[in-house]
């Protein structure tokens, strides 16, 4: 009577628990947010940088920290553990964590009297055994690996037969080039490490009492997994293990079950004896922050998720396997024969704060973190700056403040004016002072632009899998809004009006975070489920539609969203001049110069 179910999400700047109810219904969440209560790692926005190498790294030790905290937080909020009956979790993707040899033993031997840290950090001076060989994760925001990125696809030839076989390109944040890396620049730790976890398996390890398996979905963000042949990869799996050999790196990476349901086995005793949980819940397998996501809908064919969170990543659930190396195809984290596709930015939710920033800053009055001045501007500003959309041309911008995955360039902001298929670039903010140019106004002009840029790309790259809606023309059916920007207004209604949505724009209704509510059902699909029951069934049968979503706006307006298809030719355009100024590597460089030139 009365089960219920834990799920995590360890995501760039948060860790955020929510329980649910067998219903499905929510009691319970917390969070601990990384820079406001552990900056004494050092950290901003989550994580630790070295930009003369395009590093972005998180420190482990704060993971464990925030694994006690957030624990806590539950508790304080009156959360009974000894009801949780099933455990699962959602790690950011493509992160790595390097295990020592003493990983297993300090893992299964945890005092309940000691915090994690105490106890796997390990000392400062040596002075006692830690569990990692490397206190350093690297994070998917990460852009030091394009040498071993265009060592990955040209062991198979091209990114083409990457994608083709592993569901993606070579990526920078990819397990696989960044494990090769890895083991170049540290080939001592490299040797002492044990396991690799990625954060998924890394947060399911801490809660299982020992290394736990990477999970099907997420595997496939490692450029390591032959997505056919549901196996590791010979080939690659050799590049990245260099002269330790293929079946030296198999084991440290380990089995990956096919099952994204199956129970690795029963909690810790450590949180059975520190927190109270029953000796008897399970811990189900841990997957990626994104695929996590698309547990928490029941999303039906040409359903779009758009996570809104550090990243931006657009998502769907689709039995079409149809690789590309402009995106990515993952395994659905429950269903075999589905899978996931995604598109993801690294420029998401802290590029859109750099704008807002600088929109308050000419403001003394209003205070630094608000949208307000940042959604009126966005607002009030006519559709891609077209005051007369029969002679103004229309403002095309890129805001990429870190290097960018799609398309694959360094940082940089490019501004253009589109008008009868031609550019102009527009002066940067320093000229403009000098000149009586306002036909792009800066920062003002960016607020628009920058929903606008961020949506287009997404409509660019995914209008071919959507479908036609009855006369429509072909779209997403529903946009569903999740992540920390999914509250914003301005941001819900330029959504609708670039992506259109046949039956409109929604975000979840239930509190909690998308992500998190997706490994909680997980966990209960996983221990709670009939034989043979599967996760679309068991959710469709718990799914309250009117209490679990909210229909936001209007997705589809006719005459605009034509206006922006539109504009997608001018917004290919500006891509093209990003690849040709600061594409990276040679393939993007020869691309760009071929699209621009001809
Ligand atoms: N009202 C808001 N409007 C726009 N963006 C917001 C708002 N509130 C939070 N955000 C954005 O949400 C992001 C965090 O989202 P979240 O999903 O919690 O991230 P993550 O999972 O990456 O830790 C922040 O970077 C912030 O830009
Ligand atoms: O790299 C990707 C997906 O490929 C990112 O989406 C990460 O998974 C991090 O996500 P958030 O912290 O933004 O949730």
């Amino acid at each position: 009577m009365g089960d219920q179910f834990l799920g995590f999400d360890l995501s760039t700047q948060q860790l955020k628990g929510i329980i649910v109810m067998s219903d499905l219904k929510l009691v319970h969440e917390a969070k601990v947010d990384f820079d406001a209560d552990l900056s004494k790692y050092g950290i901003e926005k989550g994580v630790l940088t070295n930009p003369s190498e395009g590093e972005v790294f998180a420190p482990v030790a704060l993971w464990l920290e925030a694994i006690d905290l957030v624990l806590q937080r539950l508790k304080q909020q009156g959360a009974d553990f000894s009801k949780i009956q099933g455990i699962s979790g959602a790690g950011m993707q493509h992160g790595t964590v390097f295990w020592s040899q003493d990983a297993e033993t300090l893992l299964g031997g945890l005092d309940a009297g000691e915090t994690l840290l105490e106890q796997l950090e390990g000392g400062s001076k040596g002075e006692r055994k830690g569990a990692f060989s490397h206190p350093f994760s690297p994070n998917w925001q990460d852009a030091s690996t394009q040498k071993q990125c265009e060592d990955f696809d040209a062991k198979l030839g091209d990114p083409e037969k990457l994608a083709e076989e592993t569901g993606s390109k070579a990526h920078h944040r990819f397990s696989g080039p960044q494990i090769l890396r890895f083991h170049q620049k540290y080939p001592d730790a490299y040797k002492a490490t044990a396991r690799i976890s990625l954060v998924s398996s890394f947060l399911a390890s801490i809660f299982l009492g020992k290394v736990a398996p990477i999970d099907i979905g997420d595997v496939c963000g490692a450029n390591l997994w032959d997505i056919k042949k549901g196996g590791w990869h010979e080939d690659l799996l050799a590049l990245a293990a260099g002269n330790e050999g293929v079946d030296d790196l198999k084991s440290k990476l380990g089995q990956v079950p096919e099952d994204g349901g199956s129970s690795f086995g029963e909690v810790s005793q450590y949180f059975v004896k520190r927190y109270n949980f029953p000796s008897s819940a399970q811990v189900i397998a841990f997957t990626g922050d994104n695929p996590s996501t698309i547990l928490a809908l029941p999303l039906r064919s040409s359903d779009a998720i758009v996570s809104l969170g550090t990243s931006t990543t657009f998502l769907m659930s689709t039995p079409q396997y149809k690789p590309d190396p402009a995106y990515h195809f993952m395994n659905h984290p429950t269903t075999a024969g589905l899978y996931m596709f995604m598109l993801c930015y690294k420029n998401g939710g802290l590029a859109r704060e750099n704008i807002r920033d600088a929109i308050n800053n000419l403001s003394s009055s209003a205070d630094s973190k608000s949208w307000d001045s940042f959604n009126e501007t966005a607002t009030s500003t006519p559709a891609l700056g077209q005051k007369d959309p029969t002679s103004d041309p229309m403002r095309l911008g890129l805001f990429f403040p870190r290097p960018e995955i799609v398309p694959n360039v360094k940082a940089g902001t490019w501004r253009f004016l589109y008008k009868d298929g031609n550019l102009s670039a527009v002066a940067p903010p320093e000229a403009q002072t000098k000149t009586e140019d306002k036909s792009w106004p800066i920062p003002h002009g960016d607020a628009r632009a920058i929903l606008e840029s961020q949506f287009l790309s997404l409509r660019l790259r995914s209008q071919s899998l959507v479908e036609k809606p009855g006369s429509l023309p072909p779209q997403p059916r529903r946009v569903y809004l999740v992540g920390g920007g999914a509250v914003n207004p301005a941001i819900a209604e330029l959504a609708g009006e670039v992506l259109g949505g046949a039956d409109g724009v929604y975000r979840l209704d239930i509190g909690g975070n998308a992500c998190a509510l997706g490994a909680a059902y997980k966990a209960a699909w996983g221990v709670d489920r009939k034989q043979g029951e599967k996760f679309e069934d068991f959710l469709e049968a718990r799914w309250n539609e009117e209490g679990f979503v909210k229909k936001i706006c209007q997705g589809y307006r006719k005459g605009t969203w034509e206006r922006y298809g539109e504009a997608l030719k001018g917004f290919d355009l500006v891509e093209q001049k990003a690849l040709a100024e600061k594409g990276e590597g040679k393939l993007a460089e020869e691309n760009a110069g071929e699209k621009v030139a001809g």
